[in-house]
């Protein structure tokens, strides 16, 4: 394994070299910097693995050995280590190293200190420290680092630059497969698929990749607009259709005239309205409520359902003529908890969408979060992903994501898992014991556990006990 390299930062320390040198020793490489620029040049340079601060080790200059507060309260060390924080930040713009520090041991008592190192540091030693103590830390930062850093790549590989749907997991793969293809024609879709799944998302790549990708793509979604004003809504109104109809409305399919009317949960457009889509994408016309004159449009259809469609054309709520027109080509998109680490690919996107509305520093997801999200089975799918990892980068306040800040727990079922190991683990030393003292003989042993004969061979079995009778 190659020494990891370590931008070093040495932030007002007396001599550094013996410092570097007990860095050295220890397996490390240190690239010293003392400036902003000379840190982008490093990081540009060099496979750096981690960062490291080496803060002043000797008293500074009007500290006494108590650490003396200036008229603002602030003691010499927090005054030295608060100009670090702009360093700090301006260096992280360019790269996303986690840091150690080396600081003085009084310098500790200052409570600005303890709020940087707390915000901006993975890890703080007190001088002298325990070298390969510290190195192991190193280590372990830069192994965290090169994680991440693969996880960003593949993050950027999963997304398909102009579609937006992120994932590269084998469904998704199969569906960005089957979206080009149906882009290629101008037949109506049926997405299906669980809610917050990402039909609406699936049904814009299709437009993006087709050639009416320059006109407009027009979404409804039948379930949140009152059955009454679908009508008008998809269709438009001359002026006097009805009471308050004051002007001529151009309808949504009109508006979309040249390209693409997306009509989610499909499954909720009333009966009567049916026909009137039904009559519309097999003469390819409308008439505005109130009109007369029939339009020509020219949109493709889309539509989306979370319900299996068939089951309310069985319940006669669906016209079965309409359910065939609008099923030319079937798609699903799969639930979240079909696709793998599609998950965390996911968490890490959104992530990075919701950091501006971060003040302080957020580094990423902390371990126990990525097991939980991994475990969990997303009812919500990536709706839901992407609400909790929103509300964490808002609410949570510490650096690392937890499980709790995105409103979850420990993965249960790994601790039911421990649960049943420990279960089976104590039933089968009970049996082993009890059955030595009885002398292998299961009659006695069945009898001193208080179970029957035919029972305590179930058990015998279940363990793989030898009897040796
Ligand atoms: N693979 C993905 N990559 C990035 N964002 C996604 C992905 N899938 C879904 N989303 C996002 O998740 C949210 C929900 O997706 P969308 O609205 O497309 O789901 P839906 O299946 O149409 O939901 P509903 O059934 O409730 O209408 C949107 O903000 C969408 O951008």
């Amino acid at each position: 394994m190659t020494n990891p390299m370590v931008l070093t930062l040495a932030w007002g320390v007396g001599d550094a070299q013996p410092l570097l040198q007990a860095m050295r020793d220890c397996g490390l490489q240190p690239i010293v910097v003392n400036t902003v620029g000379e840190a982008q040049q490093a990081l540009r340079e060099h496979a750096i693995a981690c960062g490291m601060v080496l803060g002043p080790d000797q008293p500074l200059p009007g500290a006494s050995a108590s650490c003396s507060a200036n008229e603002a309260g602030e003691t010499p060390h927090a005054v030295h280590w608060a100009r670090l924080e702009d360093t700090l930040s301006e260096i992280r713009q360019h790269s996303a190293l986690e840091w150690v520090a080396c600081c003085a041991p009084d310098a500790l008592q200052s409570l600005q200190l303890r709020a940087l190192l707390m915000e901006c540091f993975f890890d703080f030693f007190a001088y002298p420290p325990d070298w390969p103590e510290v190195a192991q830390v190193l280590r372990h930062i830069g192994k965290r680092c090169a994680l991440r850093q693969s996880l960003r790549r593949d993050l950027q590989a999963a997304q398909t630059p102009h579609v937006g749907i992120v994932g590269q997991s084998p469904p998704i793969k199969q569906l960005h497969k089957q979206l080009r293809k149906v882009a290629q024609t101008d037949a109506p879709v049926l997405l299906f698929g669980e809610s917050g799944s990402g039909k609406e998302l699936a049904a814009r790549a299709i437009h993006r990749q087709s050639s009416r990708k320059n006109e407009l793509f027009v979404a409804l979604n039948c379930a949140a607009i009152a059955p009454s004003l679908i009508q008008s809504e998809l269709f438009g109104y001359e002026k006097g259709a009805f009471t308050g109809a004051n002007a001529r409305k151009q309808g949504l399919i009109e508006a979309a005239d040249g390209g693409t009317l997306f009509l989610d949960e499909i499954a909720d457009l009333p009966l009567d309205l049916q026909g009137n889509l039904l009559r519309f994408l097999q003469e390819k016309t409308i008439n505005r409520l109130g009109g007369l004159e029939s339009l020509s449009v020219d949109v493709r259809v889309i539509s989306a359902s979370h319900t299996q469609l068939e089951r309310a054309v069985h319940e006669g709520r669906f016209r079965e003529d309409l359910f065939y027109r609008l099923n030319v080509l079937p798609l699903t998109v799969p639930a979240l908890r079909e696709r793998g680490d599609d998950v965390l690919l996911l968490a890490e996107h959104f992530l990075q969408a919701g950091r501006g509305h971060r003040t302080g520093r957020l580094q990423g997801f902390s371990h126990n979060a990525l097991m939980a999200m991994k475990n969990y089975e997303w009812p919500g799918n990536v709706r839901e992903l992407s609400n909790r990892v929103q509300r964490a980068v808002v609410m949570g306040e510490s650096s690392w994501i937890s499980a709790s800040d995105l409103g979850l727990s420990m993965p249960e079922r790994t601790q039911v898992r421990a649960l049943e190991q420990a279960r089976a683990k104590a039933e089968r030393e009970l049996l082993e014991h009890t059955l030595n003292m009885a002398e292998r003989n299961v009659t006695r042993a069945a009898r001193d556990l208080g179970v029957s004969r035919m029972t305590l061979y179930r058990l015998i079995d279940k363990h793989g006990l030898i009897l040796q009778e």
